[in-house]
């Protein structure tokens, strides 16, 4: 168990402070500052290289932290890195979020906290059911159903992924940037041709996730995430002109998860109940 509290916790956050959420990916860390439920700001550093402590948070999260706060600020993480979770174990507020605090039913034991996090995020958000698609260093399909039931999902390569191993395991075949536009489906030239074989594969196969969820579901939110997320929705919106308006971009559904998590510690009112 790496969860440690130097102070009790419910006596540490109160509405009014300071606290950090911390989600490890698979390329990097993204925190969060908030006060009370109030997310504040973000930032995204590369991973850790020496533990976290007290004394080099404020080298690593610079602009995340008050010139005075020179007491423990609670840190909340969800991590899918192991070795970086145990990085950070040694911070004294640090908690280390479980798949055993989740109010989702049916959540299977292997399924990942930042999965679980961002569509636990996206529904009080946005009202359950709900699917969240989120492109980081893999790609993820989430969905959850009106009574908050895990439906399920899908695990996939991330777009910078599917580029990177191209670039690295093929002789000819250059390491290439995710372009900024959605690539001509018939390419002429060897960067359109793998711009064009990955996104629009890509595009393809969120079109069928999202049909089927919109069948099961028709008024469910869709929610894209991630460090691709604005690409992604970019190349989604620049296709055939289909329902756009249902597909939401928001990047910081992960930290509503983690502040859902984390409601029973502050004075908060309570999430109106939901329908099922
Ligand atoms: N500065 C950056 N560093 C790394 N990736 C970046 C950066 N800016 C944008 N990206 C994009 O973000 C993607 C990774 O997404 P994200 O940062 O959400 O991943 P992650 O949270 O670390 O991974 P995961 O949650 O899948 O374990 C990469 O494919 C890359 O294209
Ligand atoms: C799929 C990733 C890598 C996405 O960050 C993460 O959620 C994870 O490690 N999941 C574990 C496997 C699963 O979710 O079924
Ligand atoms: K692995």
């Amino acid at each position: 168990m790496t969860t440690r509290a130097g102070v009790p916790e419910n006596t540490l956050m109160t509405f009014l402070d300071d606290w950090l959420a911390l989600a490890i990916g698979n390329s990097r860390l993204h925190w969060g500052r908030f006060r009370g439920d109030r997310l504040e700001s973000v930032l995204d550093t590369p991973h850790l290289t020496v533990p976290l402590s007290l004394d080099n948070l404020p080298e690593i999260v610079p602009d995340l932290l008050t010139k005075n706060a020179s007491r423990v600020l609670p840190l909340r993480i969800a991590s899918v890195v192991p070795r970086q979770t145990e990085l950070c174990a040694g911070y004294p507020g640090a908690r280390v979020i479980t798949l055993a605090e989740i109010p989702l039913e049916d959540l299977y034991p292997t399924l990942g906290i930042d999965r679980a996090l961002a569509v636990l995020g996206a529904g009080e958000r946005y009202g359950f059911p709900c699917l969240v698609i989120d492109a980081g260093t893999a790609l993820t399909f989430t969905g959850v159903d009106a009574g908050r039931r895990l439906m399920g999902g899908a695990i996939l390569p991330g777009l910078g992924l599917q580029f990177r191993s191209l670039g690295e395991r093929t002789a000819n075949l250059p390491y290439l940037e995710l372009p900024g536009e959605l690539p001509p489906l018939w390419a002429r030239n060897t960067r359109e041709a793998i711009e064009s074989g990955i996104i629009h594969t890509l595009r393809a196969g969120m079109e069928r996730f999202i049909e089927d969820w919109w069948k099961r579901y028709p008024d469910s939110s869709i929610v894209l995430s991630g460090g691709d997320a604005d690409r992604l929705e970019r190349y989604w919106r620049a296709g055939e002109g289909r329902a756009i308006g249902k597909l939401r971009l928001d990047r910081t559904l992960i930290f509503q998860g983690i502040l859902s998590v984390s409601v029973p510690f502050f004075k908060r009112d309570p999430i109106p109940p939901i329908q099922i």
